[in-house]
């Protein structure tokens, strides 16, 4: 096991895990942003980091190496050269081409700054106000002269679970659905061909960035080492899902895709939203996504001898038991499925847990019904606060980019 990708389940003792520590970008938001940004408030950056520094401290006390990705794409920037293209290449995804001078201007600006500068720089955004021009350009001076930002601010990138994904000994860069969060993922691409944990690791990519049809990781769950469970959503097509089903299948030992319809909606934008896995036959799931014969659209794809095969299943509990070989199956519901607590502890990520070994997660302080619920059925729940990282709609799994988990 000493691959730096292996992740062949979503309960395996975590072993190594990536995140972000928000940095300016969550001061870089103003009120018109917000909807475009994906954010519904403004975080308060001191304490949302306060309380990101518990969550990761939590972590390392239960044996997690904890990387940050700002660290690692800072190391992955060393040479001029990767880092001159790295830039190019971002400002061509932010919509700033050609050679004018703002171009110029922009890669002078970035370049001045040293790896771990410039990355946080980036995510951050970069304001009018720091960069000065000779002459202001057309769209500058009629398009939109009040915005703020030549480079928008990445505040999303808190949600490490997204831009990317590992499953089994590889992983999905994602191509993100939304502009706002798109460029995220060139991060990953970066870091795992320039830094030296994983440049000459051959990390199989099952899906990269430039793939037509939209991936998000919150979406991506490995429930076995031959299962997997993949939500169409807002943010994950079914175009993405049945390419990568096809790759899966034809190059790793994963075998059944189970893809789960949920509601396209902001507050349950992935899977991981609305169901986790938090023991070998235990699961979070928010009562709403079920209806009212408890049913739900499930498609199992499985490698047939003519491409793949697709059958159409809907009850979730026998889903589960017979791919996962269970004979007793838990589902969990968030908010002990009361009509108001469950919905309010769901849009406050209730049910997105982050297992850290069977039968072992950790949650936010808030979602207090469905914690109660959690160590009435048997598990142990290690609570973090969640005042102020609650705000970019995503819990403890949506935070954390699981790389190494022991195989059960
Ligand atoms: N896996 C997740 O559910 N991630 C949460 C992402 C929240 C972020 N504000 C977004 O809308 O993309």
């Amino acid at each position: 096991m000493n691959d730096p990708i292996h992740v062949y389940s979503e309960i395996g003792r975590l072993k190594t895990v990536m995140l972000h520590r928000p940095g300016k970008e969550l001061e870089n938001l103003a009120p018109d942003l917000l909807e475009r940004m994906l954010i519904d408030e403004i975080p308060y950056l001191k304490i949302a980091d306060e309380e990101h520094d518990q969550f990761a401290h939590l972590l390392e006390e239960h044996g997690v190496k904890v990387l940050y990705l700002e660290k690692l794409l800072a190391d992955s920037l060393k040479d001029k050269n990767v880092r001159t293209k790295f830039v190019k290449q971002l400002l061509a995804e932010s919509g700033i081409v050609g050679e004018d001078e703002l171009y110029q201007e922009l890669v002078e600006f970035l370049m001045s700054l040293s790896p771990s500068e410039m990355v946080a720089q980036i995510i951050a955004g970069v304001r009018k106000d720091q960069i000065k021009l000779q002459h202001l350009s057309l769209a500058d001076l009629a398009e939109d002269p009040i915005y703020p930002f030549y480079l928008d601010p990445m505040p999303n990138v808190y949600f490490t679970r997204d831009q990317q994904a590992a499953i089994g000994n590889g992983m999905t860069i994602n191509r993100m659905t939304c502009r706002a969060r798109r460029r995220e993922s060139l991060f990953m691409e970066t870091i795992l061909l320039h830094h030296p944990l994983y440049k000459d690791a051959k990390i199989p990519i099952w899906r990269d960035r430039y793939q037509h049809g939209r991936l998000e990781g919150g979406d991506e769950l490995v429930l076995s080492q031959d299962v997997l469970a993949i939500g169409i959503s807002q943010r994950t097509s079914a175009t993405a899902i049945t390419q990568l089903a096809q790759k899966l299948f034809r190059d790793s030992k994963f075998k059944t895709v189970l893809a789960i319809k949920i509601p396209h909606n902001h507050a349950m934008m992935h899977l991981d939203t609305v169901f986790t896995m938090i023991n070998y036959d235990q699961f979070t799931v928010h009562p709403f996504i079920l209806d009212q014969d408890h049913n739900i659209d499930i498609y199992v794809l499985k490698a047939g001898t003519n491409g793949l095969t697709i059958t159409h299943e809907t009850n979730l509990t026998q889903v589960l038991k017979k791919y996962l070989h269970l004979s007793e199956l838990d589902l969990i519901p968030t908010g002990g499925a009361d009509p108001v607590a469950a919905p309010r502890e769901q849009w406050n990520d209730g049910s997105n847990t982050l297992a850290i070994a069977p039968g072992e997660v950790i949650t936010y302080d808030r979602n207090y019904v469905s914690n109660d619920l959690l160590r009435q059925h048997g598990i142990k729940v290690h609570e973090i606060r969640s005042s102020e990282l609650s705000r970019g709609r995503g819990g403890p799994r949506c935070m954390s980019c699981s790389l190494v988990r022991e195989d059960l």
